[in-house]
């Protein structure tokens, strides 16, 4: 894992300290603090960190609310200046500062996609998308057969053909970011930002948000950088994490090195709620009462579906499931579960598993607990 806080400035990098840190990525950023002004006043927030993207890579932006990934992605995006630092394209014509890029040049390299999405009335998908072609028209505007098979392809490319002509105010949240993935496709850009693309989702539509951004960093050979919040679908999908724990600090790594490391936990953690590695997921504080042990028939191991949901559904009952015997034991058999304890309990449903050992545990003084 790269931990990226390291105190360098753009103003102490010369040329080739800032050529040996890009390597060939499409986006990259080095000694980059990126923040707000207050008056005249900076504000960092995110950084000092190096950061870089490649093709054909996925990158999600973590951390918890007020972390900074806006205003990394916004910095990134060339939306804000740096405060501090570089952020270089790399296109085929060499390697550029993005503050030293005129915006037509730079609008053909990165897309950005972010939450405030302006009033477009009533205008229709597909003009929407067509904006994306600005930068490709020159100052006619003027759409040539190409420009328009390219709004073809980049509607296609989210799935959104059929709401092509379909008037953007009255498509459902997920139609309508899929609309502004494809104005941003559009662009013809190397580099996809985007700012919490799956705001406002249900939770198959993130999961599909989230596989096609990840399908067209792969087949489109973009780079993608997204800031997202749920945390588990990033951790199983993104090439890599940028983890911000709002201290300034950027933490890049695979998401299953940052996860083992405690990195994720350092950054998300609570008091009372904690990332737990074996289930990769947050855990709510629960006053344990019980110490279960789970088999399957007559001893052997019980099946891991079953027994993962058993898991959870004991868990929730405020029992801990234990390697050894314990003074329970929950059988996990292919049609019910049986709980062995004071007495034994038969349950057809894990409802009615977790009752029994609420009511069995609740009767055990902790001393007897072993
Ligand atoms: N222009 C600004 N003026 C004042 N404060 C700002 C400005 N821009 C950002 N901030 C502050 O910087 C911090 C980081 O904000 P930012 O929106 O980047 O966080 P975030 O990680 O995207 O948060 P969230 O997950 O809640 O969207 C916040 O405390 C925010 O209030």
């Amino acid at each position: 894992m790269t931990a990226t806080s390291s105190p360098s400035s753009a103003s102490s990098l010369d040329g080739a300290a800032l050529d040996g840190a890009l390597d060939g990525a499409a986006l990259a950023a080095v000694g980059l603090r990126a923040g707000y002004h207050d008056g005249r006043q900076p504000v960092p927030i995110v950084g000092p960190a190096d950061l870089s993207v490649h093709r054909g890579r996925f990158v999600a932006v973590l951390g918890p609310n007020g972390a900074g990934k806006t205003t990394l992605l916004r910095t990134l995006g060339g939306v804000i200046p740096p405060l501090d630092g570089r952020v270089t394209a790399t296109t085929a014509s060499g390697t550029r500062e993005l503050t030293k890029m005129k915006r037509a040049d730079r609008a053909t390299h990165i897309a950005v996609v972010l939450t405030d999405h302006p009033d477009v009335g009533l205008l229709r998908a597909r003009d929407i998308v067509a904006i994306g072609r600005h930068p490709h028209t020159g100052w006619s505007g003027r759409m040539t057969a190409r420009d328009h098979q390219m709004v073809d392809d980049a509607l296609e490319a989210v799935g959104a053909t059929h709401l092509a002509d379909r008037e953007l105010a009255r498509l459902s949240d997920g139609q309508r970011q899929r609309v502004w993935i494809a104005r941003a496709l559009a662009q013809e850009p190397a580099v996809l930002l985007l700012d919490e693309p799956t705001a406002f989702l249900d939770l198959p539509g993130r999961v599909e948000a989230i596989g096609l951004l990840r399908r067209l960093a792969a087949t489109r050979d973009l780079a993608v950088v997204a800031s997202i919040h749920d945390l588990d679908l990033a951790l199983r999908v993104a090439d890599t994490a940028w983890l911000l724990d709002g201290s300034g600090t950027v933490e890049v790594g695979a998401p299953e090195d940052l996860a083992l490391d405690g990195a994720i936990d350092r950054a998300f953690g609570r008091d009372d709620i904690r990332f737990d590695l074996a289930t990769a997921s947050f855990q709510l504080p629960v006053d344990c009462c019980a110490e279960v042990s789970v088999t399957g028939v007559d001893g052997r191991d019980p099946d891991p579906t079953r027994a993962l949901w058993t898991g959870r559904a004991l868990a929730r009952a405020g029992a801990v499931v234990v390697d050894r015997s314990a003074w329970l034991t929950v059988e996990v058999l292919p049609d019910r579960w049986r709980l062995r304890g004071p007495e034994t309990v038969e349950c057809t449903t894990l409802q009615q598993l977790a009752e029994a050992v609420r009511a069995a545990g609740l009767v055990v003084p902790t001393g007897d607990r072993q």
